[in-house]
């Protein structure tokens, strides 16, 4: 890969200190009725460049997320933030941006507005908050327009220029941007690239192995409900380490019933 000078240096420029990292998820499991769909899954994730997790259809990608963020409750195991379980504080330290984005009936700005303030951030700050958080996205023009009248790209710049006006300690991504244009997609991925400069650790699903490429620090690789390999970007995709990996890399699909196609 070309780009390992300017991820090395993203790593060493952190802006400020990470109060909720590491991360530390133990023997999670997830079996609703009964059915395992994530087995015993542990990871880890510390500070510096984008997590990125890969894996096909189905592996348990965003159920993992949901975990991590604490939307749903795992049946098994655990999730600890720097040794403690997550308290109110450690969860407002954290934002979410799904591949579909949940927006207001409102303005764009009334959008940002109404974020900030549930999230405890005084009035005066509010207007500097969104328009440097808008402009930064590319979305400054937009401001006065209903939200949900914007193109699904707008749309989430927005929701992802929202997220990060609150200034996380770590942001998830579920497949930011499935189904946007290039033009879309690279104005997402600065906006990654970006909070990753300041500090803010980038958790992501993605099934754009490009994108990927362009950044990852490290791919945690899911299949079919377990991580089969942890590590970094730049040793997986010279080197996966797991059959699985190997053949998802190579295009070929692994069946539920443990086949290979
Ligand atoms: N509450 C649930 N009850 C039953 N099955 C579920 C539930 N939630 C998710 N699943 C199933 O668990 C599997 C993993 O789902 P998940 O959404 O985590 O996959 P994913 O890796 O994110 O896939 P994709 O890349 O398609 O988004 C899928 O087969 C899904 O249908």
């Amino acid at each position: 890969m070309n780009n390992l000078p300017e991820k090395v240096s993203r790593n060493a420029s952190f802006t400020r200190q990470n109060l909720v990292l590491p991360m530390r998820a133990e023997d999670l499991r997830y079996a609703p009725d009964g059915v395992a769909l994530l087995h015993d899954v542990s990871l880890q994730i510390a500070e510096g460049g984008v997590s990125m997790i890969l894996g096909a259809n189905g592996a348990g990608k965003s159920i993992l997320m949901r975990i991590l963020h604490g939307l749903i409750t795992p049946h098994g195991g655990r999730v600890l933030w720097r040794g403690g379980e997550a308290t109110d504080a450690v969860r407002r330290r954290q934002a979410m941006v799904f591949q579909k984005p949940v927006l207001l009936r409102r303005s764009v700005a009334a959008n940002m507005e109404h974020a900030l303030k549930a999230a405890g951030v005084a009035r005066g700050d509010r207007g500097p908050r969104i328009e440097a958080a808008l402009q930064e996205a590319g979305i400054a023009h937009l401001a006065k327009r209903p939200a949900r009248v914007l193109s699904g790209g707008e749309q989430q710049r927005l929701a992802v220029a929202r997220a990060l006006s609150l200034r996380p300690d770590v942001l998830f991504l579920d497949e930011p941007t499935a189904s946007l244009d290039p033009a879309s997609t690279a104005a997402i991925e600065a906006l990654i690239l970006a909070a990753d400069r300041r500090g803010c650790k980038v958790v992501m699903i993605s099934h754009d192995l490009h994108q990927a490429q362009r950044l990852a620090g490290e791919i945690v690789f899911m299949d079919r409900g377990r991580i089969t390999e942890q590590s970094a970007a730049e040793t997986f995709f010279e080197q996966p380490a797991s059959t699985a990996a190997r053949d998802f890399l190579a295009g070929r699909l692994h069946l539920p019933d443990g086949t290979t196609s």
